[in-house]
């Protein structure tokens, strides 16, 4: 993972985005590579956890207090760029804390925002106001939804199966 922007000629449209299992992942670079975009991985300063449970829980405390967490890098020359296809997954029912970081952090006068979103099959939540609050001087255009896997129902589908297998 890194946060660099990719080599090759510089584009007027950016893909941004943050992912902790891959689903957004995918859809970010299929976008890239369709448009020949350049491609920005948002982090936070301190990794999220790798336990599942522990980065549910923090993450429900950092949305409860409206926490935003550090980033780990800003989009180098941001102002160069017209239009900005933002991906996250539904974290809680809302868009993650690094979104509101990430869109706090940056100006979005004049830019076109276009979001692509994945969810565990309980939809958009309220990240759609929080895109709106917190990117007010952005074109919001109407996001792209998609269901996607979910890491508890993998855990749990895994963790069965595990339980079934007798140590040799
Ligand atoms: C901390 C956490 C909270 C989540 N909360 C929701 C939720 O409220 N609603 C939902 O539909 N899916 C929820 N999910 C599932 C993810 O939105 C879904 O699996 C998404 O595709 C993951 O994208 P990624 O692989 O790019 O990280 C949550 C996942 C995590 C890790």
């Amino acid at each position: 993972a890194t946060s660099a922007i990719a080599p090759g000629p510089r584009s007027d449209i950016l893909v941004a985005y943050f992912s902790r299992t891959g689903n957004t992942r995918v859809i970010a670079r299929q976008v890239q590579r369709a448009l020949g975009t350049d491609l920005f991985e948002i982090e936070p300063s301190k990794p999220y956890p790798e336990d599942y449970e522990e980065t549910v829980e923090q993450a429900q405390r950092e949305r409860d207090a409206g926490i935003e967490p550090s980033l780990k890098a800003a989009v180098p020359d941001f102002a160069t760029y017209r239009t900005v296809f933002l991906g996250f997954p539904i974290w809680g029912t809302t868009a993650p804390p690094v979104i509101r970081s990430f869109l706090s952090s940056h100006d979005w006068a004049g830019k076109t925002l276009r979001p692509f979103i994945t969810h565990g099959g309980y939809g958009l939540g309220s990240s759609i106001s929080v895109l709106a609050s917190h990117a007010p001087r952005s074109e919001l255009i109407e996001p792209l939804a998609m269901e996607a896997d979910q890491e508890r129902r993998t855990l749990a589908e895994v963790t069965a199966w595990i339980g079934g297998i007798e140590r040799p």
